[in-house]
């Protein structure tokens, strides 16, 4: 079961070896986590014990780095202090369908290349 707390129990957990920052209503623990952060251990130390969706949000995290968060969850914030959802979700799926330039000339550049390639050959020797 999710455990559940109020914004005020955040606030508490303010310090290096007690950490705890709220990100879109979710509770991550991130004491052990600091130290491994990309972005340093200021900003987290900065943040623990707040509400940090804004700041994480205007970082522009990477996929990963929303997914990583997840190892660290430790609850949520309880229904009447729940605000709004600023940041968007990882959803994995998620472009898996989109055609983009890149992806189609990652798959496509080395057969269609080295079947002109081949022709060429072919057509020089023969
Ligand atoms: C558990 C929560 C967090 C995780 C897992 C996390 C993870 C990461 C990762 C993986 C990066 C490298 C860049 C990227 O992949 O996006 C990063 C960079 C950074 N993060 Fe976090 N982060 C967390 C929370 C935060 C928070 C709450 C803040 C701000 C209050 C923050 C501020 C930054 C900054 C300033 C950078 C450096 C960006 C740059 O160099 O351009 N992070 N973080």
């Amino acid at each position: 079961m999710t455990q559940l707390f109020t914004r005020k129990e955040i606030e508490e957990r303010n310090r290096k070896d007690n950490a705890a920052i709220i990100i879109d209503n979710v509770v991550y623990d991130v004491s052990k986590f600091m130290e491994d952060h990309p972005g340093g251990v200021e900003v987290l130390l900065d943040n623990a014990g707040k509400d940090a969706s804004r700041c994480f949000r205007d970082v522009g995290h990477s996929d990963d780095a929303k997914l990583w968060r997840g190892e660290f969850k430790i609850g949520e914030i309880v229904k009447e202090e729940q605000w709004e959802v600023i940041c968007q979700e990882v959803n994995s799926s998620s472009g898996e369908d989109e055609l983009t330039l890149r992806g189609f000339l990652e798959v496509w550049f080395p057969p269609v290349a080295f079947a002109a390639l081949a022709l060429l050959t072919y057509v020089y020797l023969l």
